[in-house]
């Protein structure tokens, strides 16, 4: 059984021949696209036996995921060796269910990865205290940025303005839920000592602190020529040229523009305001709050 990669060219895998309703369905209250996560799959999440030395990662989609793979997989591979040169996106609600197989005889350290919300992350990986890196970025990059995903991959449903898809996001009907949802629930997780929370921003700023920080948090020896190599090769310019091998035809899809502040050019001000008062209903005065710096970043 093989997962299935971003080059699976069927017209049903592409979304063609499919309606916007059929690219999106509710499982557990949740929106989730059907082609890119199966019911099956999702259902069997919870067979998925974490293990301690497993690299997990997770972000509300559009909070920088693919980058994170893409640095993590060099991390991984300096520090230990594995050949990590998979195609296939490690989230472990992807494809089908068979492929939960493939990630159980994957060797360790095991890179795995997913979008959904905390509570729904398999219970073995809190039990096995599991380290995660979690990634989030300010709220309106990532609403522009999802907007942008959903007019673009063929597999999500491309039929709304922006209007619309602004107020599905504020009321969190979008793919794999709210936003302000999973921060407020990773919130309550900021102690864990095993849960790392790192912010697009911050990466934007300093990629090699990053780099450094993100390989100290998993046990990860590197030296310091090797931190600069790994940055250097995963700014947004590095891995967008890569991109078309890397996303199968769909790399400037995923890696789209790559900036800070790219809601100015799509917000309105009311889109703006109506922002600013949800964070602050939502997340202001939070240390996950702080640390998205949504002064400095949305205002
Ligand atoms: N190396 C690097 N540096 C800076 N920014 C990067 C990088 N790689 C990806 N990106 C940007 O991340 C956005 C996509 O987020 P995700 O990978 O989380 O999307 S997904 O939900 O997994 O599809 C998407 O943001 P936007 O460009 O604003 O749309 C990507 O361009």
């Amino acid at each position: 059984a093989s997962g299935r990669t971003f080059s699976d060219k069927s017209p049903r895998h592409c979304g063609k021949g499919m309606s916007d309703e059929e690219k999106i369905f509710t499982y557990n209250g949740v929106l989730y696209p059907s082609i890119m996560c199966p019911e099956e799959t999702l259902k069997r999440l919870d067979s998925i036996q974490a293990r301690e030395d497993d690299v997990m990662l997770v972000a509300y989609p559009k909070c920088g995921f693919n980058w994170m793979v893409g640095v993590l997989r060099k991390i991984i591979g300096e520090a230990t060796g594995k050949k990590m040169d998979s195609k296939t996106p490690p989230l472990i609600e992807f494809s089908a269910p068979e492929y939960l197989k493939v990630i159980e005889q994957d060797p360790s350290p095991r890179l795995l990865g997913t979008h959904i919300h905390p509570d729904n992350i398999p219970a073995s990986f809190f039990e096995k205290k599991t380290k995660m890196l979690v990634v989030f970025r300010n709220p309106k990059d990532t609403l522009v940025s999802f907007y942008h995903f959903y007019q673009n991959n063929p597999v999500l449903p491309s039929g709304q303005s922006w209007e619309t898809f602004f107020s599905n996001f504020m009321s969190g009907e979008v793919a794999w839920g709210s936003y302000f949802e999973h921060a407020k629930a990773w919130e309550k997780r900021m102690d864990d000592p095993n849960i790392m929370v790192v912010t697009y921003e911050e990466l934007k700023e300093d990629l090699s602190m990053g780099v450094r920080n993100i390989s100290r948090f998993f046990g990860f020896q590197l030296t310091e020529e090797q931190v600069q190599q790994i940055a250097e090769g995963s700014t947004f310019r590095a891995m967008r040229e890569k991109s078309n091998d890397s996303h199968a035809g769909m790399g400037k899809v995923f890696f789209r523009k790559g900036e800070v502040g790219d809601w100015k050019n799509n917000f309105t001000p009311e889109q703006s305001q109506k922002m600013d008062e949800v964070f602050k209903a939502e997340l202001e005065g939070t240390r996950l709050g702080a640390k998205l710096n949504y002064q400095k970043y949305c205002q």
